[in-house]
């Protein structure tokens, strides 16, 4: 379990963490979630001791990590891409730091496979591509079977079969019991990876929900209605607190009724309905409405990329 209380981290003028608190419980997988800047990368330097909170306090399994005895046992990082930068192989990579914690030749190997680097394990990790990177970070993330893994923004740099297998890989060290909390500024991506969602913006906590939560909070579900006579359907539904949009002549989007309700107005008026089909606000938009007052370099193209 992973708990920050308070957490608060000040860069002169600059705010990066204000007052966040929050509980990352094991067995399933947490996305930490925020528009550039946020304060996620902050955020996971504070757990694992790498920067000094300002106020409040960062614990895993109810100690703050420099206090852990076997970090690289309880807990696996991986910060930045390229945080690598070795003329040592891959393998004397690992083995270099499995021999600070007193872990076997055998663990090394077990990593490379798990990773897919065995083919390149004697090759020099400074000459890897930013994808194997990632990899050979992710495979020192669970050198020492940790029972916690704190990921920040580890998708980056992978190709699509990168990114499908790290997603399998977090579900399955989740499902052994295990804290898997991973950052990415990324909806679509972490919604298919995580399970529950802790979102920030400008350093403060905007939500702590399930992703099924988060969609339905955005509440803006619409239903498509396909039928031949639209225009005499669309009188029909008119009514306060009632929008409805026509981008084709058969097609109506209605918004502030149910599919059940509009399919009633239907079947009365003797309307046949080609297609009805409630539509939930998609987690991307979800995300944007959340977050759209915290973004800190508001652009129409960053907001988008969200
Ligand atoms: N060492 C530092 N000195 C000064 N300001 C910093 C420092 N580190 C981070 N910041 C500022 O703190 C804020 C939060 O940055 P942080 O990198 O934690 O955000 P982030 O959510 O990880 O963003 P990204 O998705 O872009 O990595 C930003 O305004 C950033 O400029």
């Amino acid at each position: 379990m992973i708990e920050a209380v308070g957490l608060t981290k000040r860069y002169g003028e600059t705010v990066a963490v204000d007052g966040l608190s929050f509980v990352v419980q094991p067995g399933v997988v947490t996305g930490f979630l925020g528009p550039n800047g946020a304060g996620k990368s902050t955020t996971m330097r504070m757990l694992l001791g790498l920067d000094r909170p300002t106020t409040g306090t960062a614990s895993i399994n109810g100690r703050p990590y420099t206090r852990l005895t076997a970090p690289l046992c309880e807990v696996g990082a991986l910060l930045e891409a390229r945080a690598i930068h070795t003329g040592r192989s891959a393998r004397n990579h690992l083995l270099a730091l499995a021999a600070t914690h007193g872990i076997g030749r055998r663990r090394v190997d077990q990593v490379l496979e798990l990773v897919g680097l065995t083919q390149v394990a004697g090759k020099r990790a400074g000459g890897f591509s930013l994808g194997m990177g990632q990899r050979l970070g992710i495979a020192s993330a669970l050198l020492g079977d940790p029972h916690t893994l704190i990921l920040d923004e580890p998708v980056n740099g992978l190709d699509p079969e990168g990114i499908l297998w790290i997603r399998t890989l977090l579900r399955s060290l989740a499902a052994e019991g295990r804290t898997v909390f991973v950052s990415s500024h990324l909806m679509s991506e972490m919604s298919m990876t995580a399970t529950h969602l802790i979102v920030v913006g400008q350093g403060r906590l905007i939500a702590d929900c399930s992703v099924a939560e988060l969609t339905n909070a955005s509440g803006r579900s619409v239903v498509r209605v396909r039928a031949e006579e639209a225009p005499r359907l669309r009188d029909l539904l008119a009514a306060d607190g009632v929008s409805i949009t026509s981008t084709e002549r058969d097609l109506l989007t209605v918004s502030g009724l149910s599919s059940t309700e509009i399919g009633k107005v239907a079947a009365e008026a003797r309307v046949a309905l080609i297609e009805l089909t409630p539509q939930q606000a998609s987690l991307e938009e979800a995300f944007m409405e959340l977050t759209r007052d915290a973004v800190e370099f508001g652009t129409p193209m960053q907001a988008a990329r969200l």
